[in-house]
């Protein structure tokens, strides 16, 4: 697992540290300095002869980077700095000028952005030291220019975060220079998992400067080796009604194929049994697809609400609306005979409009932006959908705080809010922005959260976690089915098999 701190507490965890005189700063110049000087020999094959530029702020992230551009000097690197600032780190630019690195300073000479942006565009690597975790709002200034004028063209090394984004909630509230690579100390800062700002971070790397970090992060993002670690493994004494029944209220006569392809996925995901509730022009397509699967009713230990379902009642709703109804009243344990007391759930698309007020944690709501600003609107949030891709965080967390549910928000990086815990995932490829990839997810999340059921009902944090397994899986399942192209939805319930079986040979790796 990756887990993110809060600036606070990275703040307070250096403390104690700088008050001793630890040499913090020294630690992660040198940590940066050899991942430049990796990089320079993977991109160019030699270091010596190399150009790189130091974009200095007037904080101590400038500071990191001018000693980083010192140690690379003293290697035969050509480094210039740039300064946007009229404050600098003494001993930084000291170190730098010692070592032989150039100095431009832009604070004096304001009219040469431009022409200082085309030079630093045509170097080897460009380290962004212009604002680290000290940085209040958008990016100002010469900064903010100099990062407007140098567009997308240069390869980008941040320091410790890209300049400017949102280090707490992974906002970019204006112009951030994309990095292909971010190099952050101590820990990784909620901002470099968190949407919009992630999509600027590049390859990730924590450098280890001694901080010792206590009490829960901030945010998480699962990695393979944590779902393969949880994963229930069925054994002898194991049969279908153990291993988790998934009820399946999903699909109407006009959109059958939501149904068979949550329906596919859970069974591909390894439920026990899946039970469909619809009507039956739509189990019988569901059955010519997926044989296994169960139409009469009966106990489940976990409910599929939504896909493929309408959002409000008519006569296209096929009675799903009062069936989803009836799933839901049973996943609180209000329904004796469909559950033996309470059940997690999965409510997606059309089960988002009727979802009630207020929900337990086991409940897990599966928008994406513009049903999440639907439910938003509901209880009241004047939002829309373009504020919620904004700061995804924000307002998964408001939606999680209105309804009481767990919320897993969908998107390129999807957001999970459970109670007390936060995931960020990014597992999929970009082709799996594509019509059905949410009910497979939504199929994938049933089933595990079947396998789990009463843990999941019991530890109110729980759901968030399988949640964002299920995340993992999904885009796992999506890179296995991507060829290099095209990623059709059904094919990513398919590969899940492959993939969960991939994931448990790991874990004796
Ligand atoms: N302490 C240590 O030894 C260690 C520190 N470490 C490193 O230090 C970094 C934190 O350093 P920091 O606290 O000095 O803040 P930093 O990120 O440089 O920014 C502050 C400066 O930026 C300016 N500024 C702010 N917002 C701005 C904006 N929107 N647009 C433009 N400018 C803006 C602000 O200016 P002001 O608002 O005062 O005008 C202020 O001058 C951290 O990320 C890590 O790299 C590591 O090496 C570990 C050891
Ligand atoms: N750019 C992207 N990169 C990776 N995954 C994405 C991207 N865009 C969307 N996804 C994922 O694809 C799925 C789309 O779900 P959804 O919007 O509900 O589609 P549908 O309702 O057609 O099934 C979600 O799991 C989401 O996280
Ligand atoms: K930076």
């Amino acid at each position: 697992m990756i887990s993110a701190w809060s600036v606070a507490d990275v703040r307070a965890a250096e403390e104690p540290l700088l008050a001793a005189g630890v040499p913090l700063m020294d630690r992660a110049a040198f940590a940066l300095a050899t991942q430049v000087l990796a990089d320079l020999r993977a991109r160019r094959r030699s270091v010596r002869g190399s150009r790189v530029s130091v974009l200095a702020g007037a904080g101590n992230n400038g500071g990191d980077a001018l000693f980083a551009g010192a140690v690379l000097a003293r290697r035969g690197v050509a480094v210039r700095a740039v300064l946007t600032s009229d404050r600098v780190h003494d001993g930084g630019l000291a170190a730098l000028r010692a070592a032989g690195g150039r100095v431009v300073d832009l604070a004096a000479a304001p009219e040469r952005v431009r022409d200082v942006a085309a030079e630093v565009s045509r170097d080897d690597v460009v380290l962004d030291g212009l604002v680290g975790i000290g940085a209040s709002g958008a990016l100002r200034g010469r900064a903010a220019e100099l990062v407007t004028a140098l567009g997308e063209g240069p390869w980008v090394v941040a320091v410790d975060t890209p300049s400017g984004i949102g280090v707490d909630d992974g906002t970019v509230p204006g112009p951030v220079l994309a990095a292909d690579r971010t190099v952050t100390f101590g820990a990784a800062k909620p901002g470099l998992l968190l949407p919009p700002a992630a999509h600027l971070v590049g390859d990730l790397t924590v450098v280890d400067i001694g901080l010792t970090l206590t009490g829960p992060p901030a945010v998480r993002r699962l990695e393979p080796s944590d779902v393969a670690g949880t994963w229930p493994v069925p054994g002898a004494e194991d049969h279908k009604y153990t291993r988790g029944v998934v009820g399946l209220v999903a699909g109407t006569a006009t959109f059958p194929g939501a149904a068979v392809l949550a329906a596919s996925a859970a069974v591909r995901t390894g439920a026990g049994m899946v039970r469909y509730r619809g009507p039956d022009a739509v189990a019988r397509t569901v059955l010519a697809a997926r044989p296994e699967v169960v139409t009469a009713p009966g106990r489940v230990q976990s409910w599929v609400i939504g896909p493929g379902v309408p959002p409000t009642a008519d006569d296209a709703d096929d009675g799903q609306l009062d069936r989803g109804r009836a799933g839901l009243a049973a996943a609180r344990g209000e329904l004796a005979g469909l559950s033996r007391g309470p059940v997690p759930a999965v409510v997606d698309a059309g089960g988002l409009s009727f979802v009630a007020e207020s929900c337990p944690p086991w409940f897990v709501l599966t928008p994406h932006a513009g049903e999440l600003r639907t439910v938003l609107r509901r209880h009241g949030e004047d939002v829309h959908r373009a504020d919620v891709e904004a700061a995804p965080l924000t307002w998964a967390r408001r939606a999680h705080e209105l309804t009481g549910a767990t919320i897993l928000l969908k998107g390129a990086v999807t957001v999970v809010v459970g109670d007390g815990v936060t995931y960020a995932q990014a597992d999929a490829p970009a082709w799996l922005s594509t019509a059905g990839a949410g009910d497979v997810l939504a199929g994938i999340l049933g089933t595990m959260l079947a396998g789990r059921s009463a843990e999941v009902v019991e530890d109110p944090a729980l759901a968030a976690e399988v949640a964002a397994g299920a995340a993992v899986v999904h885009g796992l399942a999506a890179e296995r089915a991507d060829p290099g192209g095209p990623v059709a939805a059904l094919d990513v319930a398919e590969a899940v098999p492959g993939t969960v079986a991939e994931l448990l040979a790991s874990r004796g790796a």
